[in-house]
């Protein structure tokens, strides 16, 4: 026998504080799931207001209006016969909780809040909303507000920890974080029969996470068996983060329908007929769930639903929908789809600008984020040849074009779009310049090359003549003040420029609008704050300011391999990174990236790691390194923890003596890089408070605003830390010397 049931869960592409445009999009998703036959339809995360609604979920009017939203889709029958789930922020004796609506044919059966909130990140829930707190299947009589009350008579809807006992079969919530728990609702909603459990998110992408969630719902239902429906918001709701979306469909840990993680539709809905019979043997079948069940006490408010979800037996057209296999992006795949989406909404959200512009140095940095518009380019075309008229129309607005004008490539896009500038003076080479030319006239934008040599002039000659002092470069006998002041000015010079050329450069082309500035500091150059403040890092938007360089390199090759004709991206990835901001003697650089911050990028994006994700101080962050750099053998890193704790005394011990250092970095060698980072770390963190808002990409990102918040003013010094490193290092040295007397 079976039990067949046709369900709908969404990617929604909301965007805070858009009333308006958030209805139409949930109407649409819901009148697209009954075509597609479901009789139960999820939406993301506050999908009403949007999830990114930040301090705005403090005005009232956001409550007022998304009571005014849901009571226009109350209204409309077009909206019945089907089961539907909305997010949306409710206000109950003067506390805001983060919602589920469950509504059906007009009449809202209850409304479940969440409990588990996401506080740790990029989120900050608990400042706008209270968990529900209360007794498990504690209750109440939620009075409706008067904009709902009028529709059909409904006074009271059932608020609290609800299940929904449908005709037929049980339905259960938990909300995006509750999944990431330890105590997920899901294990309890399982054990109290609930079969279908419904998850809406507001979920947002890093480089390498998707696993994480998947096996999540995956483990969830393998373990415990049944259907899970999980939505998730899709693209920028107005800030640095891009929502995934990736909705999903799994029966007892098989996946039977995936939504795009990176697309340009504003609503996609996925559909799957599943088999509830599936999920009652897969149950009734273990017994050890079987007890657990039974003895679990019921913890839910059950709220009777008078609807069969259920096909009957004569709908012998419907079949189960077949398991698929799951697909993930590679990082690099990540790169090149998330921030494209990304500035393709910002970009025709934004209104007035009509494109975008880049000062391009011939650099990997600039290059990745050019690369990264090519594929925002690349997309609007698929999706316009794919037949979506939202894009087109948006494009055709954008770029102030005709109703007419349908582009034929990525690049008459880029041609469009796009603005690339090179920016040289006499430190410049003609290798970089003509790289810089090569890759825009590649991608099909709109280029510009100049030379600034008198604009830098004239602010040094006016600096002279108004002190009476000329600076001059260090190779010329200048003092290293004087020598980053002339490089300085280059860098901020440049920033004044760009933001020029973005305001008038649609003029000079006829056509009218600003463009939006793009910048390009990689995150690995400003945790080491290797940037200059305000300058071509001062932009409006930085795609990749939470990309490391290496995944950048990797970004560029597989785009060298995935795009036709990229071959000029080779030369890209073999030059050596250079600011080019000091005399060019001999036709030599005298300044390179790396040399010049002391430290490597791989060596950056491994403390970057360590300080954020890992969570290390100075003095540990040492330690840890010590293991994966130091020369020590496996049998010395046994005991160095026991070694730190009893103040080395263990290194007299002769087996530990006896681990003779055999290869990488000695313990002093690692001292100092780590004092190195963190001296620069320090010195250089009040410029994260000035960054470029960029694409949130990894859980590393060094973004102060909003998700590695630190004091602005840091002693570089880190005594204590560094007399402990100190210790430690002279210790080990001697044992050392020990070791090789004896041998
Ligand atoms: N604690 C603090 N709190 C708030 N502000 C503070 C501050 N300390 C300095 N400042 C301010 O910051 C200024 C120093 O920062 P900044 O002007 O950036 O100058 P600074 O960091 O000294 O120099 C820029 C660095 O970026 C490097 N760089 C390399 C490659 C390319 C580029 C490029 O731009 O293309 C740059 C360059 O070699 C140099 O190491 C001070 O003059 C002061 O105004
Ligand atoms: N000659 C130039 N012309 C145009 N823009 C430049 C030039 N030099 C630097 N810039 C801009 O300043 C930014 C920072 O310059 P920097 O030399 O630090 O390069 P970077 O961060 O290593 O990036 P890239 O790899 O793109 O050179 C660049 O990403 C670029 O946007
Ligand atoms: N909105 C949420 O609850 C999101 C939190 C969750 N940890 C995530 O990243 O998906």
């Amino acid at each position: 026998m079976t039990n067949l049931i046709t369900v709908s869960t969404c990617n929604l592409n909301q965007w805070a504080l858009d009333f308006k445009g958030n209805k139409e999009r949930i109407v649409e998703s819901i009148l697209i799931a009954k075509k597609q036959g479901s009789k139960l339809r999820i939406g993301s995360e506050l999908e009403v207001t949007g999830y990114g609604c930040l301090d705005h979920f403090y005005e009232n009017d956001t409550i007022t209006q998304s009571w005014e939203v849901l009571a226009e889709i109350i209204k409309d029958a077009r909206l019945y016969d089907i089961l539907i789930d909305i997010g949306m922020p409710i206000l109950y004796e003067n506390c805001r909780y983060n919602c589920r609506v469950i509504v059906y044919n007009g009449i809202i059966q209850g409304i479940r809040p969440k409990k588990w909130l996401a506080n740790d990140g990029n989120y900050r829930e608990m400042r706008y909303f209270t968990p529900w707190m209360k007794a498990d299947n504690y209750s109440i009589k939620y009075k409706l507000p008067f904009v709902i009350e009028q529709i059909h008579n409904q006074a009271f809807v059932c608020l609290g920890n609800i299940t929904m006992n449908c005709l037929g079969t049980k339905i259960g919530f938990e909300t995006c974080e509750e999944l990431f728990t330890p105590q997920s609702p899901n294990i309890d909603l399982s054990l109290n029969g609930v079969e279908i459990i419904c998850n809406s998110s507001g979920s947002h992408h890093e480089l390498r996470k998707l696993d994480k969630r998947l096996d999540l719902i995956i483990n969830a239902t393998k373990r415990c068996g049944g259907i899970y429906l999980y939505a998730n918001q899709i693209g920028c709701d107005g800030d640095r983060l891009y929502y995934d979306g990736c909705a999903l469909i799994v029966v007892n840990g098989e996946v039977v329908a995936q939504g795009s993680q990176f697309s340009l539709n504003e609503v996609e809905v996925i559909t799957a007929t599943v088999d509830l019979d599936e999920v009652r043997s897969y149950r009734s079948s273990v017994i050890s769930r079987n007890m657990q069940a039974m003895a679990n006490d019921n913890l839910f408010a059950s709220i009777d639903v008078p609807f069969r979800l259920q096909e009957g037996e004569a709908n012998s057209s419907l079949k189960p929908t077949t398991k698929k296999t799951i697909r993930y992006h590679s990082p690099e795949e990540e790169i090149a789809l998330g921030p494209a989406c990304w500035l393709w909404d910002y970009l025709r959200r934004c209104g007035g600008p009509s494109g975008y512009f880049i000062p391009l140095s011939g650099g990997i940095d600039s290059c990745a984020t050019s690369m990264i518009v090519y594929s925002m380019c690349d997309l609007v075309f698929k999706a316009i040849k794919d037949g979506n008229k939202k894009v087109l129309s948006d494009l055709q607005k954008v770029s102030k074009q005709s109703l007419e004008w349908i582009p034929e490539s990525p690049e008459q896009i880029s041609d469009k779009l796009f603005h690339t500038c090179y920016m040289g003076t006499s430190n410049s080479s003609k290798e970089t310049k003509d790289r810089a030319e090569a890759l825009s006239k590649r991608i099909g934008a709109y280029h510009t090359t100049l030379n600034m040599d008198s604009i830098v002039a004239a602010m040094v000659t006016l600096f002279e003549v108004t002190t009476g002092k000329k600076p001059i470069y260090k190779i010329f006998g200048g003092s290293p003040t004087e020598n980053l002041a002339l490089q300085n000015i280059q860098a901020r010079l440049r920033m004044v420029l760009s933001y020029l050329f973005a305001q008038l450069l649609p003029w000079c082309r006829n056509s009218y609008g600003g463009l939006l500035v793009l910048g390009s500091s990689n995150v690995d150059e400003c945790l080491r704050g290797y940037l200059t403040k305000y300058d071509c890092s001062s932009a409006d938007l930085n795609p990749i300011g939470a990309i490391s360089k290496t995944d950048l390199k990797k970004f560029i090759l597989y785009c060298s391999e995935h795009y036709e004709n990229f071959s000029i991206l080779k030369d890209f990835i073999t030059a050596v990174p250079t600011a080019e901001l000091e005399p060019i003697v001999e036709g030599q650089y005298t300044q390179q990236d790396e040399a010049d911050m002391g430290v490597s990028y791989d060596e950056l994006s491994e403390f970057g790691y360590l300080r954020k994700v890992e969570k290390l101080g100075i003095y540990s962050m040492f330690v840890k390194l010590l293991h994966k750099w130091g020369k020590t053998s496996n049998s010395l890193h046994d005991n160095l923890d026991g070694c730190i704790v009893t103040q080395l005394e263990d290194l007299d011990n002769i087996d530990v003596k006896k681990s003779v250092l055999t290869r990488g970095l000695s313990p002093r060698e690692i001292a100092e890089k780590v004092k190195h980072f963190h001296k620069f770390y320090a010195i250089n963190r009040h410029k994260q408070t000035t960054l470029t808002p960029a694409y949130h990409a990894e859980n590393y990102s060094t973004d102060d605003n909003r998700f590695d918040l630190r004091p602005i003013l840091i002693n570089s010094k880190f005594e204590w830390g560094s007399a402990k490193i100190d210790l430690l290092v002279d210790a080990m040295e001697k044992a050392e010397k020990e070791i090789m007397k004896l041998d």
